[in-house]
């Protein structure tokens, strides 16, 4: 395993705001392998959208720098797919389409690098995206006459029908229904054990980060948030969440962040 696919080194972060400089991250030093599953967690507001950001190239970092697969992070690329808390859908085309688009831009004929895909093919796989997510039925209906979870689930869809090698996820099931949320995790824990793929994932939720990943990055409080501590769950997969919810093991993993977070790292409300 390649230890080092991702490499954050001395990565800080300031934004120029109206206040003057505002530093949202300082200092940054992570490492994510090839195949591994981090999620990053912390309080409201410490910088988890920041780093994944500058992760996914859309934002450069102020200090440091961040390598991936051996080249420097300069933008954004087909390897590193992002799915975004607010799905970032395009209006005025059908689920089908938003996610065709995709995957024609990475299989397709518009891709010079690879060998270009038939439209049947892309179709095909377009398809198997909408029903990975269970979302067949709703293939021609545009964002607007779907709900919120279901807009999330093609923004997720989208994602994985590109086969990125970086799976860069904020928050993806924030949105959804505690039932629908269990059966997307296990499924993307089935995709992503196929795929292969790494991934890096925003994450409030303890449960959720302790069942699917390998370790979990947890910040300290902004301004100049940094990383607190890296905790690595030695957790045997497939996870099945039903004998892991009386494992010993998974009980300590969760007491330990929630210890971090709610003892160590308590939220102190800011003055409006
Ligand atoms: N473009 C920007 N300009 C100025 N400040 C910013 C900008 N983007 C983020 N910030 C600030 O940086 C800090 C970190 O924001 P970020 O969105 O990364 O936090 P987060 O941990 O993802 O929060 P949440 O969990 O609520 O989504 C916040 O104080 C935010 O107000």
């Amino acid at each position: 395993m390649n230890s080092k696919y991702i490499e954050i080194q001395g990565v800080d972060q300031t934004f120029k705001t109206k206040k003057g400089l505002f530093p949202a991250l300082r200092n940054i030093n992570l490492n994510v392998a090839k195949g591994e599953f981090v999620a990053l967690i912390g309080h409201s507001g410490c910088g988890k959208s920041t780093l994944l950001n500058l992760i996914a190239g859309l934002t450069m970092p102020t200090q440091g720098s961040l390598i991936c697969a051996g080249r420097e992070i300069a933008g954004p690329g087909p390897e590193r797919a992002v799915v975004f808390q607010n799905h970032s859908l395009l209006p005025w085309l059908t689920c089908f389409e938003n996610i065709y688009i995709g995957v024609e831009r990475v299989f397709g004929t518009r891709n010079p690098g690879a060998p270009a895909e038939t439209k049947a093919q892309l179709m095909a796989r377009t398809d198997a995206a909408l029903a990975l997510v269970g979302l067949t039925a709703a293939a021609q209906k545009r964002p607007g006459e779907i709900s919120g979870g279901m807009k999330q689930r093609v923004g997720i869809a989208r994602a994985l029908a590109m086969e990125p090698k970086v799976l860069l996820m904020d928050e993806p099931f924030g949105a959804l229904d505690a039932l629908t949320r269990a059966k997307l995790q296990d499924e993307l824990l089935e995709i992503v054990a196929r795929t292969e793929s790494t991934v890096v994932m925003v994450t409030h939720d303890v449960d959720e980060a302790v069942l699917l990943s390998d370790k979990i990055v947890m910040m300290t409080n902004g301004p100049a948030a940094t990383i607190g501590e890296v905790l690595s769950m030695d957790l045997p997969r497939p996870r099945n969440r039903v004998a892991l919810a009386d494992s010993p093991e998974y009980l300590g993993y969760r007491k330990a962040v929630i210890d971090f977070l709610y003892t160590r790292q308590g939220h102190v409300e800011k003055a409006a």
